[in-house]
């Protein structure tokens, strides 16, 4: 359904009055990939009087949401079971769209080379079962040019159709923030772009049913692709900068979170805080165009140095915790230290890339004994992400060490003193997201954080 041919402002705004003729009622919309970003793009779409398919290679993913399970814990299971979204394993399905949105994951490898295997994988699943004047948009997070360049001849190959005269490809990235209520799918201004001004302008059409803040029409698909990665890049550098702080004030002995405060009382002062900058976002999207940028003769070095440093907090950690162990006069084998707060963010229960796996691991090169607690897990959950035995009960007996991980409510509300009492003596505690109020902490206990 390609509407008539239209051109931009420089502001991306539209400058005609037409619109495409997109009808929710009469629109189909497939979308393939149903996890953290696909999910509730379905369940959004569906809610917006859009037909629905939702297609996922996981028979036990739509299994699960067949039974009306929220399977990703963010939207309720009514959310799931009230809806009316066809969720499928099977690739024929796809046919009936005229609107195709891809939501796979984006991953890098150990080389930290982008990997998108999935994404052409699901192109060329589309690509077989999709018709002409399909409209194909990407979601996932890619480097600029990888919808053109990658995902619109997947499209070709397994189609026998021309991208741009038989069907249409266009890219808009997903920007909610998980765990954090006001910023989600609804009420964060919406990226769009297409091969074409008409097709942006359709792509734009489209989303404005279902995004509340709007969309903003970008003037192609790299500068769309571009614009969320630099997002997380800008995020990256900046925590980067205050882990470089951190390393710095520990030698300094100087408190930087004290710092951070009184340079925060500033108006223009920007507010991060210095952490192990886990996920599967912030810590990998910076290599997207990393690649994208040696690939075309640059070096965007302040971006390589920021991930260079961010990835050598988890060691920074440990070293903290055998320092506060070493000044609490614990030898350091057989050491107990409890982890608690595993996830790879406050209040969210994810552990995917979590970067307190590597300070596990470093801890375990002292031969110090660990074991795990996060009241968002289960110990199933951790015991498949993290090789550690798990507490369901946060208690505190016998641990010679407490290092306090991803900053749960129910870790925040802990009262330093009461933790210090229950712990051998003298405690030793590593508060990597500065949890405690460090006048609250008394003498004895070995205390330090990033
Ligand atoms: N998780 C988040 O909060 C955000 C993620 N993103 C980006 O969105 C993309 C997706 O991320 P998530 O939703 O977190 O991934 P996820 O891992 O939660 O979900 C991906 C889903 O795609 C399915 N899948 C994989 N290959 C498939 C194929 N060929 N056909 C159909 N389904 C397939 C998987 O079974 C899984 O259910 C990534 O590029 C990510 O960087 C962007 C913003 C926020
Ligand atoms: C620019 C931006 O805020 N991007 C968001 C980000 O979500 P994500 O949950 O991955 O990011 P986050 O809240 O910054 O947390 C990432 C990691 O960084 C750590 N972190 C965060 C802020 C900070 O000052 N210090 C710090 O150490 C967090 O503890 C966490 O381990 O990445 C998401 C994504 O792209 O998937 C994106 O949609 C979200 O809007």
């Amino acid at each position: 359904m390609n509407p008539l041919q239209r051109t931009q402002t420089p502001d991306g705004k539209a400058s005609t009055e037409n619109h495409s003729d997109i009808i929710p009622e009469e629109t189909t919309v497939c979308v393939v990939g149903l996890g953290y970003v696909g999910l509730p793009l379905a369940v959004r779409f569906d809610e917006s009087g859009y037909d629905v398919i939702g297609y996922d290679i996981s028979a036990e993913t739509v299994d699960r949401l067949d039974e009306g399970i929220d399977t990703t814990g963010d939207l309720g299971d009514a959310a799931i079971a009230d809806g009316e979204v066809t969720f499928t394993t099977d690739p024929a399905t796809i046919e009936a769209a005229s609107y195709v949105l891809v939501t796979v994951p984006t991953p890098i490898d150990e080389t930290h080379d982008p990997k998108l295997d999935y994404v052409e994988s699901a192109a060329e699943t589309v690509g077989q079962h999709m018709t002409a004047e399909t409209t194909v948009i990407l979601e996932s997070t890619v480097y600029p040019g990888a919808t053109r360049e990658v995902m619109g001849p997947a499209l070709e190959a397994a189609s026998g159709l021309d991208c741009g005269e038989e069907f249409s490809v266009g890219y808009s990235p997903e920007r909610a923030n998980p765990g954090d209520e006001d910023h989600g799918l609804r009420n964060v201004v919406k990226i769009v772009s297409g091969q074409t001004d008409a097709v942006t302008e359709d792509v734009a059409t489209l989303y404005d049913h279902v995004v509340d803040a709007g969309v903003h029409r970008a003037p192609s698909m790299a500068v769309a692709e571009a614009a969320k990665v630099v997002e997380n890049v800008q995020r990256d550098v900046n925590i980067g900068l205050v882990n470089d702080l951190a390393k710095t004030f520990e030698r300094l002995d100087i408190d930087t979170e004290a710092v951070l405060s009184a340079a925060g009382t500033k108006w223009n002062f920007h507010d991060y805080r210095p952490g192990l900058v886990s996920g599967h976002c912030i810590p990998v999207d910076p290599y997207f165009l990393l690649h994208r940028a040696k690939q075309a003769g640059a070096s965007p070095d302040l971006i390589e140095a920021s991930r260079s440093v961010n990835e050598s907090m988890p060691k920074h950690v440990a070293d903290l915790m055998v320092k506060a162990l070493t000044e609490a006069g614990r030898p350091l084998a057989d050491a107990r230290v409890l982890v608690a707060g595993l996830t790879y963010k406050a209040d969210v229960a994810d552990i995917r890339n979590a970067k307190i796996g590597a300070v596990i691991e470093e801890l375990r090169e002292y031969g110090i004994e660990v074991v795990g607690y996060d009241p968002l897990l289960s110990d199933e959950t951790i015991a498949a992400h993290l090789d550690i035995e798990s507490r369901e009960r946060l208690s505190f007996e016998g641990v010679d060490g407490l290092l306090l991980g991803s900053a749960h409510e129910d870790l925040r509300e802990l009262n330093p003193n009461i933790v210090a009492a229950e712990m051998a003596k003298p405690p030793a505690i590593v508060d990597v997201n500065g949890i405690f109020d460090v006048t609250d902490v008394s003498d004895e206990v070995a205390y330090r954080r990033v």
